[in-house]
């Protein structure tokens, strides 16, 4: 005997370029939408009968032609649309996630009046997940390959050492990682006014970066904290972020046999070594609320 447990489906990674054209000058949104419905399909699965399935096909379309009735105001907005769509329109569609990733573009300054040239932005993608059940509203927003550096004020020693200790203290080091980080927003009932996104995903990515940079760190953990709280502290509009942080180690290169002094007052030689690299991994909470991001980040946009 056997049961049908949780399932899914819907089409992944729709790739979605939406250009506005404001006379010469474009504005583009680019995203990677993923759309994952659920509710009453026990018999697709256990007698065949499509009569509940909108086709996965179906909801690739939707993407595109939202993006074209509705524009792209923000990811996060996008994905409320969508989901409210699907669970609204479909009777045996009880909730919908809409899963994006959002690609940056960079305007190429051109000296005529002609504004339509841009470079992929060689920084961070931002994410969104947005959840609802036909009442309440989940969003997570994120970001993920931003790539920082602190050239000093890091230091890591006072260390548990064992007979498989190698590592030597250091009072200063480089300290660089790869941000990927989500975040949970407390609003979830459609009755109040919706946070403006936007806004919101700049406001945590400058309080993530000043906390990197203005954190005098004595381990990745102590900066990966302090980058949360900061962030949780900012406001009440998030109760909750994990952070998933690469430590890109950089170690001295040894000169000696070169006859040069490396690790010299007015600068250093490091490798950028790109594996293995330690992961700092931990989530911040609004004290009392309740952990909802789940532990393992690569299993989200
Ligand atoms: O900031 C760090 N935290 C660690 O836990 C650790 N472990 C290690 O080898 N180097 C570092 N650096």
């Amino acid at each position: 005997m056997t049961v049908l447990g949780q399932n899914q489906y819907g089409k992944s990674e729709v790739r979605v370029l939406k250009v506005t054209r404001d006379g010469a000058t474009h504005h583009v949104k680019d995203l990677n939408v993923s759309v994952a419905l659920s509710g009453d399909m026990d018999e697709v699965h256990l007698s065949g009968s499509n009569a509940h399935v909108l086709p996965t096909d179906t909801t690739k379309n939707t993407v595109f032609a939202f993006a074209k009735e509705h524009g792209i105001a923000s990811a996060e907005s996008f994905g409320i649309l969508l989901a409210r769509h699907f669970v609204t329109g479909q009777e045996a569609v009880t909730s919908a996630r809409i899963r994006i990733e959002e690609y940056a573009w960079q305007r190429i300054d051109t000296p005529g009046e002609d504004r339509h040239s841009f470079a992929r932005e060689n920084q961070e993608t931002r994410t969104a997940q947005v959840t609802f059940d036909g009442s309440g509203w989940s969003v997570l927003s994120g970001l993920k390959d931003l790539v920082l550096m602190n050239t000093t004020d890091s230091e890591f020693h006072g260390y548990v050492k064992d007979r498989y200790t190698t590592l030597p203290e250091t009072r200063d080091r480089i300290l660089a990682t790869e941000v990927n980080a989500r975040w949970r927003h407390a609003w979830c009932d459609e009755a109040e006014p919706a946070p403006d996104w936007d806004d919101s995903y700049r406001r945590t990515r400058a309080h993530l970066l000043a906390a990197f940079a203005g954190t005098y760190s004595f381990s990745l953990q102590q900066t990966l904290y302090a980058m949360g709280a900061a962030v949780i502290d900012s406001g009440p509009g998030i109760d909750e972020i994990r952070l998933s942080l690469p430590n890109k180690h950089h170690f001295l290169v040894d000169l000696d046999p070169f006859g040069l002094k490396n690790d010299t007052p007015d600068g250093a030689v490091y490798f950028a070594a790109d594996r293995p690299y330690g992961l700092i991994e931990a989530t911040v909470l609004r004290d009392g609320a309740e952990p909802a991001i789940p532990v393992d980040l690569t299993n989200l946009p």
